[in-house]
C-alpha cells in the first residue's frame, strides 16, 4: 500500500502541473467543497488512497482519466476498473452535473476522440470489463485478466451498427472478418454495445413457410399462403357456403418476420439466432424454438441453427478477451418424451431433473461435451437426432414425438478449480455459466388433437405435448410481463427451461407452416398461437403500432455475431454435471453415424430443395373453377434481396367478383370477438377431443394494440386449459409411482429371499430350533405377501385409471 501511495502522490504531482503552467483550479471554499465531494466519490469507489493527494491539489474529477495513465494513480486492474466506473458515472451519466470534459493537451494522448482510453488500457481490459454498471465490485475480474499487448478491439462502430436492428440480414459473412480486423475502435462504442443488449427483442416471433412438397404437388394442392414485405402473411382459406358456393376467406397476420419458401436456412439463422449470440456472453439465457404441425419444417428449420450458433460462439470464444478468461462452450442434447427426460447423446439414458438450493435446474446425469471445433457439433447433432423418438404420421414419415432440446452453454472455468483431470483424462466438470442458448424442436403441434386414429399411448403423448405448449406460452407471457412468478412448473419442458425464463432472457419462436390447402386449419392454428405469443411481446406491440415491417432491406449493414459484447460477468452458479471432452469422444462416433437420416438436412441447400419442391404454377383451382385464376405475380422480395416469384393470386381480389363479397375482410385473429361468440367457440372446442394444440380460440386482439394488455387479460379469461390436463398429469404421476413401487417390491423381495436363505441355513444347523424357524418364516412370508398384495392393488388402480382415460378420450372424440 505504501508503494501505491507513492504512486498516487506522483499522480497528484503530475496532475498539479497543468500544461498551462498553473493549477487547474483555485483553492477556495467552492473547490474545497468539490474536493470533499470528490473524496467521497473516490471513497465510494474504494479508491480513498487516491483521494487525499487529489484533495490537497484541488483537483477535480475531470482529471481523473489522468490517473489511468500508466505509472500514475490506479495501478492494479481492479483499481483501474473502479476508477473507470467512477469516471463513467461522472462523465457519461451526468451525475456530477459538470461540463463535458475537454481533453487537454496533456490528456490527449490518453483520451481518444471516440474511445476515451488508450489502446493499452483497452488491451488490458478488453470487452469483459466495459459494462461496469452491470457489475458488482465483487465481480471484478482483475486477477484473471492477463495483460496483453494491444489487440484490435472488436468494438468498432461497424460491429455495433450491426445490431442496431436485429433483423438485419447479413449479406456476406466476410464482413465479419473485416470488422473484426478494424482497429479504429472507439471506446464509446461500448456504450452502444451495452444498450445493444436491450435492442434484441425479448420475444421475437418469426414465421417460416415451407414450399409445397412432392406429395402436395402430386395431389395438385394449392399454395394458400402468401407473404409480403417479409412481415405480412395472408392465408387464403378455401371455404364453402351452405349453398355450396365456394369462397375464400382471407386471414391476415403480421409478425416480426415472415420467411417465405425461398428463404434459406442461413437466412433463417441470421434473422432469428444470430442477433442473440453476442449477448450470450452477457449472462443471457436464450431459447429458440420451432412450433408447428407435423411436417411443417420444424426439424428442417431447427437442425442447422445450433451448428451455426456454435460456429459463431466458438469464433467469439477465440477472441482474446474470452480465451484469456477461460471461457468454454459445452453442448448437451436431450429429449422430453412422455414427460420424461432422455439423454440423446448417452444411449437415451433416463435423466432426472433436480433443483439445487438456489432453485437452479440441474439435469442429473446429462452428458455435456466441450465444443472444441464446429464439425464435431454437427456429428453430435446427427447422433442425437438419430436417437430421437420419432414415428410416422400421415404428414411426415419421420415425425418427432418428443421435444428435443439442444443446449449450448458458455462457461467460465477457473484454472485452479476446474482443470483437475478425472480418471478418463477428461476435464472435470464445473465452471460458472456465463450464458446459454437452448434450441427446442417441439413435437408436432397438432398431436394434442391428433387422437382420432391413435392408440392411448399416442393420445397421452399428444396431451403431454399439448400441455407443454400451453405451459410454454404461459411462461412466455409471464416472462414478457416481467412477472415475478413464472409458471414453469406447468410442464417438464418449461421446468427444464426454467433458467431460460428468469433474469436476462431472450426467446425466439419460429412458427413453421405448411402452405397447402389441406393444412389450412393447422396453419391457421399455428399462426394464431404465434399471434398470441407475439401479442405478449411488448416489443411486438410497439412494432405493430408503428405499422411497418421490421425487416430492413437486404443490403443494409448486416448483423454480425462477430463483435464481442461489452460486458462479461458470470453467474455464481456451478453446475455439477459429468462432462466429457468432445474431442475425445466425438470423432469415434463420426463414421458410425454418418448415415443418420437427418444428416442430409444440414447441407440441403435451397436450390436442391427447389428441385424437390417445384414451383406450383398450376392454373386449375381446387376451390372453384375460375375462382383462382392464378397468376404468377412478380413480387419484390426485399428480404432475400432479389425479386422472387411467388404464388400469389391477384385474382383473389380481382377476378372473383362473385366470391369476393363473401370474403371476410378481417381475419378472425384480428377482429374483436364478442364475449358470447368466444364462449361459444370455447364451448365448441371443449367438446372436441383435446381441443387443438394451437390456441383454439379466436384471438380478441384488435388491429390497434395500444390496449393489448387489456385484451390479453380479457382473452385470458377464455383461454382454455387443456381439458384432460389433470388426468394426464395424474396418470403420469401414477405411472412413475407404480414403477417406483415395483422397484421397491423387487428390492424388498430380494431382502426377504436373503432372510429366507439365512433361515434355511440356520435350520440346517444341528440342534436348531424349529419353532424359531416356523415363527420367522411365517413372518417373512407375510411380509412377502403384503408387498405383493400392495403392488397388485396399485397395479389394478393404475389399470383402472388407464381404462377411464381411454373411455374419456373416446367420449371426447366422436369417431
Ligand atoms: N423450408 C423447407 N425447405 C425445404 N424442405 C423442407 C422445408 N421445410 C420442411 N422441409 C422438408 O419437409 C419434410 C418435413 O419436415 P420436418 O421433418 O422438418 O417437419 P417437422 O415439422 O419437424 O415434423 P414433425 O413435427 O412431424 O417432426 C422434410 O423432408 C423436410 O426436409
Amino acid at each position: 500500500m505504501g508503494g501505491q501511495m507513492q504512486q498516487s502522490n506522483a499522480a497528484a504531482t503530475a496532475l498539479y502541473d497543468h500544461p498551462g503552467g498553473g493549477t487547474l483550479h483555485n483553492a477556495g471554499p467552492a473547490s474545497d467543497a468539490g474536493d470533499a465531494v470528490m473524496a467521497r466519490w473516490l471513497q465510494s469507489a474504494g479508491l480513498q488512497h487516491l483521494a487525499s493527494p487529489l484533495a490537497s491539489t484541488g483537483i477535480d474529477h475531470r482529471l481523473l482519466p489522468n490517473l489511468l495513465m500508466q505509472g500514475y494513480g490506479a495501478q492494479s486492474a481492479e483499481e483501474k476498473q473502479r476508477l473507470f466506473k467512477l469516471m463513467r458515472n461522472l462523465n457519461f451519466n451526468g451525475e456530477s452535473g459538470s461540463e463535458p470534459y475537454t481533453p487537454t493537451a496533456q490528456t490527449s494522448g490518453v483520451v481518444a476522440s471516440e474511445g476515451f482510453y488508450s489502446p493499452e488500457f483497452r488491451g488490458d481490459f478488453g470487452a469483459g470489463l466495459l459494462d461496469l454498471h452491470a457489475m458488482d465490485d465483487t465481480e471484478l475480474l482483475s486477477e484473471h485478466v492477463i495483460s496483453e499487448p494491444f489487440e484490435p478491439s472488436p468494438f468498432m462502430p461497424g460491429a455495433t451498427r450491426a445490431f442496431d436492428n436485429d433483423f438485419n440480414v447479413m449479406t456476406s459473412r466476410q464482413q465479419k472478418g473485416q470488422t473484426e480486423a478494424d482497429p479504429s475502435v472507439g471506446f464509446l462504442a461500448n456504450e452502444k454495445e451495452n444498450t445493444k443488449e436491450n435492442n434484441v427483442a425479448k420475444i421475437k416471433v418469426v414465421v417460416r413457410k415451407r414450399p409445397l412438397n412432392k406429395k402436395e404437388l402430386s395431389r395438385k394442392e394449392d399454395d394458400i399462403v402468401t407473404v409480403s414485405d417479409n412481415a405480412y402473411l395472408t392465408v387464403h382459406e378455401p371455404k364453402l357456403k351452405v349453398d355450396l358456393t365456394a369462397y375464400v376467406e382471407k386471414h391476415e397476420f403480421c409478425f416480426d418476420a415472415v420467411l417465405d419458401e425461398h428463404v434459406t436456412n442461413d437466412e433463417v439463422y441470421r434473422v432469428t439466432v444470430e442477433p442473440i449470440i453476442p449477448i450470450i456472453f452477457q449472462r443471457t439465457k436464450a431459447t429458440c424454438f420451432a412450433y408447428g404441425q407435423t411436417g411443417s419444417g420444424k426439424t428442417f428449420t431447427m437442425q442447422p441453427l445450433p451448428l451455426r450458433a456454435a460456429e459463431d460462439l466458438v469464433r467469439l470464444l477465440h477472441q482474446p478477451t474470452y480465451r484469456n478468461q477461460r471461457f468454454k462452450l459445452w453442448l448437451s442434447y436431450f429429449e422430453i418424451y412422455g414427460g420424461k427426460l432422455f439423454d440423446l447423446l448417452s444411449d437415451r439414458k433416463k435423466l432426472c431433473m433436480r433443483e439445487d438450493g438456489r432453485q437452479q435446474v440441474c439435469i442429473v446425469g446429462l452428458q455435456e461435451f466441450e465444443v472444441l471445433d464446429v464439425q464435431i457439433v454437427k456429428e453430435y447433432i446427427e447422433r442425437g437426432n438419430a436417437a430421437r423418438s420419432t414415428g410416422s404420421t400421415g404428414a411426415n414419415e419421420e415425425s418427432s414425438r418428443s421435444h428435443a432440446i439442444l443446449q449450448l452453454v458458455v462457461k467460465k472455468h477457473n484454472e485452479i478449480k476446474d482443470s483437475k483431470r478425472n480418471n478418463d483424462g477428461n476435464e472435470a466438470k464445473g465452471g460458472k455459466i456465463v450464458g446459454k442458448i437452448s434450441f427446442i424442436d417441439l413435437a408436432g403441434s397438432e398431436r394434442g388433437a391428433d387422437t382420432t386414429d391413435n392408440d392411448r399411448q399416442t393420445r397421452i403423448e399428444g396431451a403431454e405435448i399439448n400441455k407443454s405448449l400451453l405451459a410454454l406460452k404461459e411462461c412466455i407471457r409471464a416472462l414478457d410481463n416481467d412477472q415475478i412468478h413464472i409458471p414453469f412448473r406447468g410442464s417438464k419442458l418449461t421446468e427444464v427451461l426454467r433458467d431460460s425464463f428468469v433474469g436476462n432472457s431472450r426467446t425466439v419462436m419460429i412458427s413453421c407452416i405448411s402452405p397447402n390447402a389441406g393444412s389450412c386449419e393447422h396453419t391457421l392454428n399455428t399462426l394464431r398461437y404465434a399471434d398470441r405469443v407475439k401479442s405478449l411481446s411488448k416489443s411486438g406491440n410497439a412494432k405493430k403500432d408503428q405499422g411497418v415491417s421490421s425487416l430492413p432491406p437486404v443490403n443494409k449493414e448486416s448483423s454480425s455475431a462477430a463483435s464481442l459484447p461489452a460486458s462479461v460477468d458470470v453467474e455464481d452458479v456451478y453446475e455439477q454435471q459429468p462432462e466429457v471432452k468432445l474431442a475425445d469422444m466425438g470423432r469415434r462416433t463420426a463414421d458410425k453415424e454418418s448415415s443418420y437420416n437427418h444428416a442430409a438436412d444440414f447441407d440441403r441447400q435451397p436450390s436442391s430443395f427447389s428441385s424437390n419442391y417445384p414451383f406450383n404454377a398450376r392454373e386449375e383451382s381446387a376451390v372453384a373453377p375460375g375462382l383462382i385464376d392464378r397468376e404468377r405475380v412478380e413480387m419484390k422480395n426485399t428480404f432475400v434481396g432479389s425479386t422472387s416469384q411467388k404464388m400469389y393470386s391477384s385474382s383473389y381480389s380481382q377476378n372473383s367478383v362473385d366470391t369476393e363479397e363473401k370474403v371476410q375482410k378481417v381475419s378472425p385473429p384480428r377482429r374483436k370477438v364478442p364475449r358470447e361468440e368466444k364462449s361459444e367457440k370455447l364451448g365448441n372446442w371443449l367438446k372436441k377431443e383435446g381441443g387443438n394444440t394451437d390456441m383454439p380460440f379466436t384471438s380478441s386482439k384488435q388491429q390497434n394494440t395500444s390496449n393489448s394488455n387489456i385484451n390479453n387479460v380479457v382473452s385470458r379469461q377464455y383461454e382454455p386449459e387443456p381439458p384432460n390436463d389433470g388426468n394426464i398429469n395424474a396418470i403420469l404421476e401414477e405411472e412413475e409411482a407404480l414403477i417406483a413401487a415395483h422397484r421397491k417390491e423387487i428390492e424388498d423381495t430380494m431382502e426377504i429371499v436373503r432372510e429366507e436363505m439365512k433361515l434355511l441355513a440356520e435350520v440346517d444347523q444341528p440342534g436348531s430350533l424349529i419353532d424359531n424357524y416356523v415363527t420367522q418364516l411365517s413372518f417373512v412370508l407375510s411380509r412377502k405377501a403384503a408387498g405383493l398384495v400392495s403392488l397388485q392393488a396399485r397395479l389394478a388402480r393404475f389399470q383402472h385409471r388407464l381404462k377411464e382415460q381411454e373411455i374419456l378420450s373416446r367420449k371426447r372424440v366422436p369417431r
